[in-house]
């Protein structure tokens, strides 16, 4: 699939197990969330725009790279929240914008309830977060929600993904890219995914 890229690396993959494994406690799992969101981070901005600087070494002159782009991250509430602490750890000058959007238990379809964005946000590189694409309305919702807001160049950061959810995202958004840690299989009949993890923001913060 275009502009869907898993990181597979095996320090990544060891910590997606922890999330997996139904025995892993709150606290733990926080941890553990937050420790594979700086992993990922320093995969999705390899594409980042740079500049290149002078720098004087104590030998001598040489040229050395600079960001040159402002960075928002953009974690749908609740569980995006989990990833941003981990993500700040490798771009602590990071705005945060927050999109609020929770998908409904019955229908399954995304309701909206809260936005807060930066002013220049479509002058940064955007990172949208949410560690479940399940069956993608939720970040449908948000990607519609930052396109209408002038953001042209968009990066989905998530931890599993469904097929269901990528193919989606791509159907109507193909340029967005979404990284992600594995492709799992299918969703059930609830709209969760298998494997999975469950459900991520009830395992974040109690609520199950
Ligand atoms: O792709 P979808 O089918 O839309 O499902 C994925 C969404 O479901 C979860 O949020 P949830 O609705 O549980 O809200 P929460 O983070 O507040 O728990 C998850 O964090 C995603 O936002
Ligand atoms: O498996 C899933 C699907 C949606 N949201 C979750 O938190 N987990
Ligand atoms: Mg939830």
């Amino acid at each position: 699939m275009n502009n869907l890229f898993i990181i597979e690396h095996p320090l990544l993959q060891a910590k997606l197990t922890v999330l997996r494994d139904k025995r892993t406690k709150r606290q733990e799992f926080r941890q553990t969330l937050s420790e594979i969101a700086m992993l990922m981070t320093y995969d999705i901005t390899r594409n980042i725009p740079v500049s290149h600087v002078k720098v004087e070494t104590p030998l001598e002159e040489t040229t050395g790279t600079v960001l040159n782009k402002d960075v928002t991250l953009v974690p749908i509430l609740r569980a995006g929240l989990g990833m941003i602490d981990g993500i700040l750890e490798l771009l602590p000058d990071a705005r945060v914008g927050h999109v609020g959007v929770y998908r409904d238990k019955k229908t399954l379809l995304p309701v909206e309830y809260y936005l807060k964005l930066p002013e220049n946000v479509k002058e940064t590189f955007v990172i949208l977060v949410d560690p479940m694409l399940a069956t993608g309305g939720s970040a449908l919702a948000a990607i519609e929600i930052l396109r209408q807001k002038g953001i042209k160049e968009l990066n989905f950061l998530c931890l599993v993904a469904a097929p269901e959810g990528v193919r989606a995202v791509h159907e109507k958004f193909p340029d967005v890219k979404i990284f992600t840690a594995a492709l799992d299989r299918q969703l059930n009949e609830h709209g969760y995914i298998l494997p999975g993890l469950g459900d991520a923001g009830d395992r974040l913060y109690g609520t199950e």
